[in-house]
């Protein structure tokens, strides 16, 4: 039967990128979706922002929800220090198992841990079974209509303490205009907004930045 787009975007990779080089897995990546065909990666432009706030908080312990192929978890470990971990959540199996290739093939298996199941079901499982007491950041880029509960899911559980960073993916397009007016509107979170670009296109989208006030 024909590949699926994610096993031809693993593919270019294994085919253009280095092994154990993070940023030739990125550009490969950006390369196939921009040329060959697109895909939901964050991507170049709004990778650069990520990258910009990942360096700036500088965590010990990540959370990214919705892996897919694994192109945001790359680009957020290689920027890592020696001790720190990424957590990625993500429940369809196809997707776990192309982002776990991607991830090995970056070199960055040992500061990820992917988890192949549903959001909902780890965030209260995070303390018990990872021993994660909070988060010094997330990341959220899986199903828009899950942001918001996940949020108030995390707040509950005590997995964010005072300054812990939220960065949200799509908060134009597709858009996630309930979770932004939480966190615009809460008096627990200090919000702003990244103008920035859909991936591989001109179409806009933006980041939201919300650090939790406690
Ligand atoms: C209920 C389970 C919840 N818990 C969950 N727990 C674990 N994993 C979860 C959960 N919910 C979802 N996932 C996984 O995360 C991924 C899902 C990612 C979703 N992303 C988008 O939909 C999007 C669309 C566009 C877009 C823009 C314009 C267009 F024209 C077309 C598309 C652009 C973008 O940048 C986008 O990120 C993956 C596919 C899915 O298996
Ligand atoms: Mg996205």
């Amino acid at each position: 039967t024909r590949s699926t787009r994610p096993q031809r975007l693993l593919k270019a990779v294994q085919k253009h990128a280095t092994r154990g080089d993070p940023q030739s897995v990125i550009s490969a990546i950006d390369h196939f979706c921009r040329h060959s065909e697109w895909a939901m990666n964050i991507g170049d432009e709004k990778g650069s922002i990520l990258d910009s706030v990942v360096s700036e908080v500088n965590p010990e312990k990540v959370l990214e929800l919705g892996t897919y192929c694994g192109y945001s978890t790359v680009r957020i470990a290689r920027l890592l220090p020696p001790g720190a971990r990424l957590i990625t959540l993500e429940f369809n199996a196809d997707y776990a198992a192309i982002a776990r290739q991607v991830i090995i093939w970056a070199g960055l298996e040992d500061k990820v841990q992917l988890v192949e199941g549903a959001s909902e079901d780890w965030i209260p499982r995070m303390k018990e079974h990872f021993g994660i007491e909070t988060f010094d950041f997330v990341f959220l880029d899986h199903w828009k209509d899950r942001y918001l509960p996940d949020t108030k899911l995390m707040e509950d559980c005590g997995l964010l303490r005072k300054g812990t960073v939220l960065l949200a993916d799509n908060v134009i397009c597709p858009g996630v205009p309930d979770y932004l007016a939480y966190v615009r509107n809460s008096l627990s979170y200090k919000s702003c907004y990244f103008k920035s670009h859909l991936e591989y296109t001109k179409a806009e989208d933006g980041l939201e930045k919300s650090v939790f006030l406690g």
